[in-house]
């Protein structure tokens, strides 16, 4: 993978794709055509970045943002597909990933791609870090020296805390932590955002604006981020689990797989939308569903006793306590001073 970059670009090599950074990615393969790219440009002098106080505290201008992600993964993906429903345009987003396999999707968005991260920082105002979160100080790192005042720096990695992300950029960085979830695809994610020291409340507001049609954007304390991903960023997943075995019920009690994964989806979503429509506790509507006697009584009985509510519960702690670990993993990587 390393000698077919090089060979075939060698100026991305020392311009933000290296050997270092090429030992994780993530779900690309080697094969891609990196000939469509964009190739790095260099950094315009930092005095030169300081025009945009003004956007930054405007969210009706979200149109002449700058946006870039680093990493071109699905939370990515996901994130862009939400933030082109708004009001930003496609050519002023810009996505970096060492390899070009999946940087096709961004390009049929109309979105421009780079092997360079550098390049993608020296041309936003926003920046999202979407790389896997031990490779958050290695991209830190690889970028630090060209972050200014002019930039947000949102990372999105589980567990990676700010006093990370901030130690390892220029003091007095902007740096936002946000958990999305894999919704943010078709605009229905749960986002949880925690400002960092230096990152003012226009800051925030400007990232709520860019992020509104991704779904349900909330801010918090920090200490809910890792709860709010093993609640959402991966609760989905745990959804994902609960929606395949009712398909799977149905099919045991002899139902065509295809019909009993599309009625379980639709079970799922219209679960979901009336929940949040509605704004009742689950208990209520759970108890609008039971007739007494009835058939719902007798499998949520059946529920109770394999320990689904534990298990649930216990499946979010698991996961929070993960991204608690993760997130002291990255603390100790990154951890120069
Ligand atoms: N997938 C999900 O549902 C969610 C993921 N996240 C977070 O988002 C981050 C990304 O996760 P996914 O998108 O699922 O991972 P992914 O594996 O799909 O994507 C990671 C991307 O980073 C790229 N990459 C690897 N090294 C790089 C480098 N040095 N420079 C630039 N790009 C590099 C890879 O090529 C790949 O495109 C993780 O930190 C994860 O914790 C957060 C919430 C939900
Ligand atoms: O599993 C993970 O680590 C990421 C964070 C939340 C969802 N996916």
């Amino acid at each position: 993978m390393v000698a077919i970059m090089e060979s075939r670009h060698p100026s991305l090599v020392g311009a933000g794709v290296n050997s270092d950074r090429i030992h994780d990615e993530g779900t690309e393969d080697s094969d891609g055509d990196a000939s469509v790219l964009h190739w790095p440009q260099p950094c315009p002098d930092k005095s030169a970045q300081n025009l945009d106080l003004i956007i930054k505290m405007d969210p009706e201008m979200d149109s002449q943002l700058k946006i870039g992600f680093i990493g071109a993964g699905n939370m990515a993906f996901g994130i862009a597909k939400g933030i082109l429903s708004g009001n930003v345009l496609p050519v002023n987003v810009k996505v970096s990933a060492p390899s070009s396999k999946n940087l096709g999707r961004f390009q049929e968005l109309g979105i421009s791609v780079t092997h360079s991260n550098v390049e993608v920082v020296c041309g936003s105002d926003v920046v999202f870090v979407a790389v896997k979160p031990h490779l958050v100080p290695l991209v830190l790192n690889e970028i630090s020296q060209h972050v200014t005042d002019r930039h947000i720096i949102v990372s999105v990695a589980a567990g990676v805390t700010l006093s990370t992300v901030e130690e390892l950029l220029p003091e007095n960085s902007v740096a936002i932590r946000l958990m999305p979830n894999l919704p943010c695809l078709v605009q229905e994610g749960a986002l949880l955002f925690a400002r960092g020291s230096y990152a003012k409340q226009e800051d925030g507001a400007l990232l709520r604006s860019l992020l509104h049609r991704c779904g349900l954007v909330e801010e918090g304390p920090e200490a809910w981020i890792d709860i709010h991903t093993g609640l959402s960023g991966s609760g989905v997943a745990f959804v994902y689990l609960f929606a395949e075995a009712l398909a799977e019920g149905a099919v045991k009690m002899g139902m065509p797989s295809a019909l009993a994964h599309s009625i379980a989806s639709q079970t799922v979503l219209g679960a979901g939308r009336l929940l949040r429509d509605s704004g009742k506790h689950p208990a209520q509507l759970r108890s609008e569903v039971c007739t007494p006697g009835g058939t719902t009584i007798y499998g949520l009985h059946t529920l109770e006793q394999g320990g689904v509510r534990a298990a649930t519960m216990s499946a979010v702690e698991s996961a929070t306590e993960r991204a608690r670990e993760l997130g002291r993993k990255s603390a100790g990587a990154g951890s120069r001073k």
